[in-house]
């Protein structure tokens, strides 16, 4: 492809993400490159990376050409990446809208005005509002300046770099020492991570999927945070654990490593989708001790089973505000009637995923997200609800669940929750608290 033909691909992909915008950006580019697989893919890759940074930068770039009283039309975003982030000249950027069959078409007179207005400029410019400035949207402000306090633009700019590949050693099928010699025998290199036992990390994102290591089920993907919140449940081998948000059973499979496949994982999701997705990776990881429950409306399941667990995990479903490096577009697709509704949810599933759990057991909650009222405030009503739990210190928790996993004997935060964010811990932000079943 030209240089201007994988301008116009860039613009069609945004295009497309702007015609649903409410669908996740990653699932809508996977669908767009397997609809032209005529892209080759170095083509794809730098198409892709663009199409992110333009996801990344968006509510810098909205900003920009609103105060020129411009809306963000695809066009006028990439054309505004390339001048304010890419730091191209006006000329450069008129020249790769040259039109023709497969370039974009010239740019128009008000466009012309954006790109002669905008050519030069920086992209944070000290005139913005904190939202932008910070790369945070409004409904978001609040709970991160709670969270973060003075570390909030540390906290922020650290959301804003792309994220490494984490991948966790699947215990069952080798040692993380195996798997990292599996990866180098294929020249990828890799470094042992700081807080899991288990966790290996390619800083420079070489891709996996097509590698022995991976299709083998030697190693899984999984953001370190992630591999933390399965280490903290201190599942065992023969306990009987309800992974109740399970999705593609992401937390399932490291959970089932720690049990040696012994015992009994039940995962469940009230999305048949995402429960069909875990059947592919539990073959590959050699996970024979997990079933799947599809959650349905009326459904008997969690009252047949009150009282049967020893662990009970419940990831639940957030804003994802912990996870904008990776999916930085959940920035804007998320509102805040999403969050009020979230919360809701989550106070919802805790009670009932509480009922699961006997009595000298425990529940994880967890989410990837950064905002209090999704996390301690959630966890604390939770408590104010429920006298029969209580909250586990997270360095008790560590101490007895860490080192016997081969962890530091510290654990990565001093609270009382695992709170993890990527300026301090280098992991996606996430959050969970430990809460025993009185006995
Ligand atoms: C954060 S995701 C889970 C990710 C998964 N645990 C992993 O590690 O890959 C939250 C999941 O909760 C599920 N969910 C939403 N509402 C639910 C409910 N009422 N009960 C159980 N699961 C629910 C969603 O379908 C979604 O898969």
């Amino acid at each position: 492809m030209t240089p201007s033909a994988r301008i116009a691909a860039t613009v069609a992909l945004q295009a497309e993400l702007a015609a649903a915008p409410r669908r996740p950006a990653d699932a809508m580019a996977n669908a767009f490159f397997r609809e032209r697989r005529y892209i080759g893919s170095g083509d794809r890759r730098a198409i892709a990376e663009r199409g992110w940074g333009v996801l990344r930068q968006r509510l810098r770039l909205d900003w920009h050409l609103a105060r020129l009283g411009l809306p963000p039309t695809p066009r006028l975003l990439v054309m505004a990446y390339l001048l304010l982030v890419e730091r191209w000249k006006a000329e450069a950027v008129q020249e790769a809208f040259p039109g023709g069959r497969f370039n974009a078409d010239p740019p128009d007179p008000g466009e012309m005005v954006a790109i002669r207005a905008l050519a030069g400029r920086p992209l944070a410019s000290p005139d913005m509002p904190e939202g932008p400035r910070l790369n945070l949207p409004e409904w978001a402000l609040p709970g991160y300046r709670a969270r973060f306090g003075d570390a909030l633009p540390a906290a922020a700019a650290a959301m804003d770099d792309a994220a490494p590949l984490d991948l966790r050693a699947n215990l069952l099928r080798a040692t993380r020492e195996q798997a990292a010699d599996a990866l180098a025998a294929e020249g990828i290199g890799t470094e042992t991570m700081a807080y899991s036992p288990w966790g290996l990390r390619i800083p420079d994102r070489r891709p996996i999927l097509a590698s022995r290591a991976f299709t083998e089920g030697l190693v899984e993907i999984q953001d370190e945070g992630s591999q933390l919140i399965a280490l903290l449940t201190g599942a065992a081998p023969g306990m009987r654990v309800a992974d109740y948000c399970a999705g593609a059973a992401g937390k399932t499979l490291a959970v089932a490593a720690m049990m040696r496949n012994r015992g009994r994982i039940t995962a469940c999701d009230v999305s048949a989708t995402r429960l069909e997705g875990a059947v592919k990776r539990l073959r590959r990881a050699g996970v024979d001790n997990a079933e799947r429950h599809l959650l349905q409306p009326g459904d008997r399941w969690a009252k047949r089973r009150a009282e049967q667990f020893d662990r009970v995990l419940v990831d639940a479903p957030c804003t994802g505000a912990g996870t904008w490096r990776r999916n930085p577009d959940a920035r804007f697709r998320t509102e805040q009637a999403d969050l009020r509704e979230l919360i809701t949810k989550q106070s919802a599933i805790l009670d009932t995923a509480a009922t699961l759990v006997r009595p000298g057991g425990r529940l994880v909650y967890a989410t990837c997200s950064v905002l209090p009222e999704e996390n301690g405030r959630q966890v604390e009503q939770f408590l104010s609800r429920h006298e029969d739990y209580v909250a586990m210190p997270l360095r008790e928790v560590w101490a007895e669940v860490g080192p016997a996993q081969g962890a530091a004997a510290a654990p990565p935060c001093d609270g009382a929750w695992l709170e993890l964010a990527p300026h301090s811990h280098g992991t996606d932000g996430f959050f969970a608290a430990v809460l025993q079943r009185r006995a």
